[in-house]
């Protein structure tokens, strides 16, 4: 998307409502300059002495006319187009939110969550102040601007003197040419900055907890100052520029005024000119200095916000990674076998289809693999376990399975059909992951289990619950399954934490369930209470239980070893424990544990 994109379909919205707002801007503008029309007849009335009290009056009257018109018409001018602004927020915002939610497990991999904040609170609001008041005060602004000159034209101020007095003024774009970029160089530096603030903000308070155990008060109190004092420099430097810009602008309106008054004054004592003149030729030279200083300010919010629309038009071309085909099927539910066939992964992007030199292709050679010429067969309806060491890869392969990253071509397969022609909705609508930090919800627990399903019974909400364990712990919360969770409710444990969002997989009754390390934070005895169930409830059905305990993979049909990304070992429990290998060391590490528990106890 170019850099029009946001903008432009904003405008094909509210392009009435600023129509309608610029009409009323120049209606109120084109009232406004007849202010030193009538005074200048006053002041030559006077003058003349042919001022009568009616005359007063009727100026009085004619002045006040104008002021209230002025106030009324520009004051619904500006409303329409502030109200539009807020329209500008709310259309974006959930543009953006859209857009997240189209971007790939590797985009959130790579950005915080703060860093991605921003963009809705700063970058958005930047935007919509730019349009809002340059819209409201350039229409105003140009209408007073061209009011204002026309009414001089037309006035028995002479051309020549008219036009001496304005040379000052055409300096103006001189400057803004010369500073505006400056501006939005700063204001992108200080954009960076408030982003980086945001991001180092949620993790100081994600990580409050680890800052305080570990008593590190002090490091990050000093590390998070300096994220702020960063901010304070930056905007400093750009505030230092943009008051410059600001004020230069009302100084050359004060210089064409100094003008006016000179060379005006000297007219009027020559007798070139009338004193009612004078009067009008000031203040038309005044009133131009308040258009010259709305348009500065125009100049400086604009740059600055460019720097914000250029942020958020990169975030909004970021392209989706995994793509769904056109022709894309469904996925065969009647057959759920897996096939692997030789599927190596690397979490490091492709550097081959880019330009790259040949240091770079030899670092891409040299890419870390996560999984390594993986070949496996899971047969429909059949219980696979996987266990291998932390970092082996096994919650990669799982990421694979779901599609959140791409896998190769053919080298993964749902009842024979290659997982990158499945439709990506079918395909995840009909795996039910339970991943290893069961997140929840700031919810009721009963919304978190019924998560993909809102509307299903409470009887099977209460049965998930009582299969995965956790239901006498819901029973004794004050409301139950109505009990709410998260920052405006209680706090679960890890263990209880884990076992609901085991409830939330189990519920789901997917054809495939893939538990990621899901019973690692329970006791044994409850491990194989809820892996009985399990295999109670799964019976038929394609699993996928990765555990860390091989106590949780004995019932599996088949258990694989993962070693650095390669399948090291394969087989059942039984074969397994009669093999030398990675297998047997960690069962008889974990039975030596065990024994040795059960005698300390
Ligand atoms: N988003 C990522 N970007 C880059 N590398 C990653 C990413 N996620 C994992 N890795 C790397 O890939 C390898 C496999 O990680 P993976 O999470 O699959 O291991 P695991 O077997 O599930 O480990 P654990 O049992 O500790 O959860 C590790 O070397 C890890 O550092």
């Amino acid at each position: 998307m170019d850099s029009q994109g946001i903008i432009a379909q904003f405008f094909k919205k509210t392009w009435l409502a600023y129509v309608i707002s610029i009409v009323l801007h120049g209606l109120a503008n084109l009232v406004h300059v007849q202010f030193p029309r009538v005074l200048g007849e006053f002041t030559d009335q006077l003058q003349l002495k042919q001022l009568t009290w009616e005359g007063i009056v009727q100026a009085g009257w004619a002045l006040l006319l104008i002021g209230v018109c002025f106030t009324v018409l520009g004051g619904i001018a500006q409303y329409l187009v502030m109200y539009t602004g807020r329209y500008f927020e709310f259309m974006n915002r959930r543009r953006l939110y859209h857009h997240f939610l189209d971007l790939s497990e590797r985009f959130y991999a790579n950005h915080g969550v703060g860093k991605l904040l921003s963009y809705f609170m700063n970058d958005v609001t930047a935007v919509r102040e730019s349009i809002s008041q340059g819209i409201n005060q350039t229409a105003n602004a140009t209408m007073l601007l061209i009011s204002t000159i026309t009414m001089l034209l037309m006035s028995n101020v002479p051309l020549y003197l008219v036009m001496i007095c304005i040379v000052p003024l055409l300096l103006i774009p001189v400057i803004v040419v010369w500073i505006g970029p400056i501006i939005k160089r700063r204001s992108m530096k200080v954009q960076e900055a408030l982003s980086a603030m945001t991001a180092s903000a949620e993790e100081q308070f994600a990580g409050i907890r680890v800052t305080k155990t570990f008593a590190v008060e002090s490091i990050m109190n000093e590390r998070f100052g300096e994220t702020v004092d960063t901010i304070r420099n930056r905007q400093l430097r750009l505030v230092r520029m943009s008051s410059l810009f600001q004020a230069t602008i009302p100084f050359l309106g004060s210089l064409s005024l100094i003008v006016a008054m000179v060379y005006g004054g000297y007219l009027t004592l020559q007798g070139t000119i009338t004193l009612g003149s004078f009067v009008a030729l000031t203040l038309y030279v005044r009133m131009l200095m308040t258009p010259l200083q709305q348009l500065g300010n125009v100049i400086n919010v604009v740059q600055r916000a460019r720097a914000s629309l250029e942020r958020l038009n990169a975030l909004l071309a970021e392209k989706k990674e995994i793509v769904q085909l056109e022709d894309a099927k469904e996925l065969p539910l009647d057959n759920m076998s897996i096939e692997l066939r030789g599927l190596s992964f690397s979490y490091e992007e492709l550097a081959a289809e880019e330009e790259v030199n040949d240091e770079e292709r030899s670092y891409a050679g040299n890419r870390h693999m996560a999984l390594r010429n993986i070949a496996l067969s899971i047969p429909a309806g059949t219980t696979l376990g996987i266990i291998g060491r932390t970092g082996s890869g096994k919650t990669t392969l799982m990421k694979l399975l779901l599609r959140l990253y791409d896998p190769p071509p053919n080298t993964i397969f749902y009842g024979g059909q290659d997982i990158r022609e499945l439709k990506l909705s079918s395909l995840r609508e009909n795996i039910g992951y339970v991943p290893q930090d069961g997140f929840l919800f700031s919810t009721t627990i009963r919304e978190n289990i019924a998560f993909s399903k809102r509307d299903i019974e409470q009887e099977e909400v209460i049965e998930a619950a009582k299969q995965a364990k956790i239901y006498d712990n819901i029973m004794e919360f004050p409301k139950r399954f109505d009990t709410t969770l998260g920052e405006r409710g209680i706090t679960l444990s890890g263990g209880q934490r884990q076992r609901t969002s085991l409830a939330r997989g189990m519920i789901k009754k997917a054809p495939l369930l893939i538990l990621d390390d899901s019973v690692s934070a329970v006791d044994s005895i409850t491990e194989a209470e809820i892996l009985h169930n399990l295999a109670k409830q799964r019976k038929g059905r394609t699993t996928i239980i990765i555990a860390n305990r091989v106590s949780a993979l004995k019932q599996a049909d088949q258990i694989i070893v993962l070693d650095q990304g390669t399948i090291v070992q394969q087989g059942k429990h039984e074969q397994l424990v009669q093999q030398e290998g990675l297998y047997r060391t960690l069962y008889e590490l974990q039975e030596e544990g065990t024994r040795n528990g059960t005698r300390d106890s």
